[in-house]
């Protein structure tokens, strides 16, 4: 496992910020951490980077303790906050040729790695702009190349996708993958529950300071749209299928609930069988979504 935790704890005054979390991560995966603001995310994110002290427990990266081997378990990392500073006055350029040498990457390689990620980055034709004239996501971008500079073998992104248009939000939904295929260990917060879905492997929940089980897959809300509901229901009736309708946009859904999504090419079979017109036909909701409102105390 490239990420392990044992019982985190970490309070500022009376807030409990962490009350004991406990993580377990392989390499080649993408996790996302999912939680309610105020949940711990950020401080459980700098803890591991290395940045905060925990009160109590204890962390490794890539098998090196985060308190008492800091400087290698460091060097195993990439770390992007929500709101990460950039010398405005610097190129692109040199920004992250600045980087590359902080790193002790050898000088030989520098203008060869830093081409590589002006061109994954999208940022080729603004090698010799300063930096404050970046729009948002741009400087996002350039936050994720400044990253991944040394190839760490575990990357953590807090909010990554804040200020990026979809575009770029797929680009780096792809290169998180894509990193994470080559054998990386990738942790994303984000609010943006729908984005994590098409980009993580695995979420894992934090709430209050603490792990959450996700809850077990009881099958999945199928959603329907019928030229006739009536004839519809009539049919789910006559085998005893249970259901329910609910209006989205002004128009009326036939929801059910499938074992798993295996049983939903069956399902539109009988549908059509039964002479049921169709015009309609899928998942009804985000699972993520569903289990993130389901968290305790969720305020979001
Ligand atoms: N430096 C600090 N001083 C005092 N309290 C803090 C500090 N950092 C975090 N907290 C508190 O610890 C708790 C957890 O905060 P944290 O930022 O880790 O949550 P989060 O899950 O990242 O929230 P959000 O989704 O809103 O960013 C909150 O109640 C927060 O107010």
């Amino acid at each position: 496992m490239s990420i392990k935790a044992q019982g985190l704890t970490r309070s500022f005054g009376e807030v409990r910020a962490l009350n004991g979390v406990n993580l377990d991560l392989a390499p080649g995966r993408v996790y996302g951490l999912v939680g309610p603001n105020g949940s711990g995310k950020t401080t459980l994110l700098l803890i591991l980077a290395g940045l905060l002290a925990p009160d109590s427990g204890s962390a490794q990266i890539n098998g090196y303790d985060i308190m008492t081997d800091s400087a290698n378990a460091r060097a195993q990392l990439g770390w992007m906050p929500d709101d990460f500073g950039m010398w405005d006055s610097l190129t692109c350029t040199e920004i992250l040729e600045t980087f590359a040498r902080f790193y002790h990457l050898p000088e030989a390689m520098i203008p060869q790695r830093v081409h590589e990620l002006l061109e994954m980055a999208g940022l080729l034709e603004k090698a010799t702009m300063p930096v404050s004239s970046l729009s948002r996501g741009q400087k996002q971008r350039l936050g994720f190349a400044r990253v991944i500079i040394q190839n760490p073998a575990v990357l953590l992104l807090d909010e990554p996708t804040n200020g990026m248009d979809p575009r770029s939000r797929m680009r780096l939904r792809d290169q998180l993958r894509a990193y994470a295929r080559a054998g990386a260990t990738v942790v994303v917060s984000s609010h943006v529950l729908s984005e994590l879905e098409g980009m993580i492997d695995e979420p894992v929940m934090i709430n209050q300071g603490r792990n959450v089980a996700l809850p077990q897959s009881t099958g999945v809300r199928w959603m329907v749209r019928a030229s006739n509901p009536q004839q519809l229901a009539q049919w789910a009736q006559s085998i005893g299928l249970a259901f329910e309708f609910q209006m989205h946009n002004g128009r009326e859904y036939f929801l059910c609930t499938l074992r798993s999504e295996e049983d939903a090419p069956r399902l539109l079979q009988d549908l059509t069988q039964a002479g049921i017109s169709v015009l309609e036909f899928q998942a009804a909701t985000n699972q993520l979504e569903a289990a993130f409102l389901n968290l305790e105390g969720s305020d979001d």
